[in-house]
């Protein structure tokens, strides 16, 4: 990792990338080079290895089958495991965060998972669909969350980490909490892309990813705009 030189690989896009998932790729490279650092990004088929040198792990969301797959060669892989416990920044969206769990439940059945979070998935009664919100963990200090959802399961966290948020809106992990963090690893069940929703969120990676390194403000009028739109639908939906 140099300071001014962010390798971020994309994780197995043939299997994981649903609902514009690859956007988090995107805002990472869009906010990073606006402060001079050179992204290289770098998308990983789930037939290839993944490099083992990197500064930022990218995961996005599947169905069941692709994402039980996935979870599978990830574990057989072993580089995103070392990778997180060498502190290198992981982002997991939806499957993708539930594959960074101890296990989740994929067609009807127990998964194991990388086990580099302490939380477990199982499924809901009903799928959980549509917009998700909430009130971020004060100590990430990325402001109110917002997010599209649509997943079947339930996640349950354990002590070793914290919720990403209390939720105001929709389902998120079990309609209280949305999403976990520990340490540099991130998961969440915002869809949307997240961190085109979110860009506190990906300024928070790029930071950690540049190993603690300032980011001086962009003009984020759009992004602004974008959430402010998509969070007061949602007081209106509710008012
Ligand atoms: N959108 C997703 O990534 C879905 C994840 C998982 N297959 C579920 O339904 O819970």
């Amino acid at each position: 990792m140099s300071n001014s030189y962010l390798r971020v690989v994309w994780v197995y896009p043939d299997l994981l990338s649903t609902y514009g998932d690859r956007g988090n790729l995107l805002a990472i490279a869009h906010r990073a080079r606006a402060r001079g650092i050179e992204v290289e990004p770098i998308g990983v088929r789930s037939d290839q290895p993944l490099p083992y040198q990197a500064d930022l792990y990218l995961i996005g969301g599947g169905e069941d089958g692709p994402q039980a797959v996935a979870a599978q060669r990830l574990v057989q892989d072993g580089t995103l495991r070392q990778a997180a416990d060498r502190g290198v920044p992981v982002l997991g969206i939806c499957a993708g965060y539930q594959l960074l769990g101890e296990s989740f439940v994929a067609s009807g059945e127990r998964c194991q998972g990388l086990g580099i979070l302490d939380l477990r998935s199982d499924r809901g009664e009903s799928r959980a669909v549509g917009e998700v919100a909430g009130e971020s963990h004060p100590n990430l200090g990325i402001g109110p969350i917002t997010g599209f959802e649509n997943h079947g399961g339930r996640t349950h966290l354990g002590s070793a980490v914290q919720p990403l948020a209390k939720v105001t809106h929709g389902i998120g992990n079990d309609g209280q909490h949305e999403g976990a963090w520990a340490g540099h690893v991130v998961g969440s069940y915002m869809h949307g892309p997240a961190l085109a929703r979110n860009p506190l969120l990906a300024d928070l990676l790029i930071s950690w990813a540049t190993g603690g390194r300032q980011l001086q403000p962009l003009d984020d009028t759009w992004p602004n705009r974008l959430r402010e739109e998509r969070l007061s639908a949602l007081a209106s939906d509710q008012g």
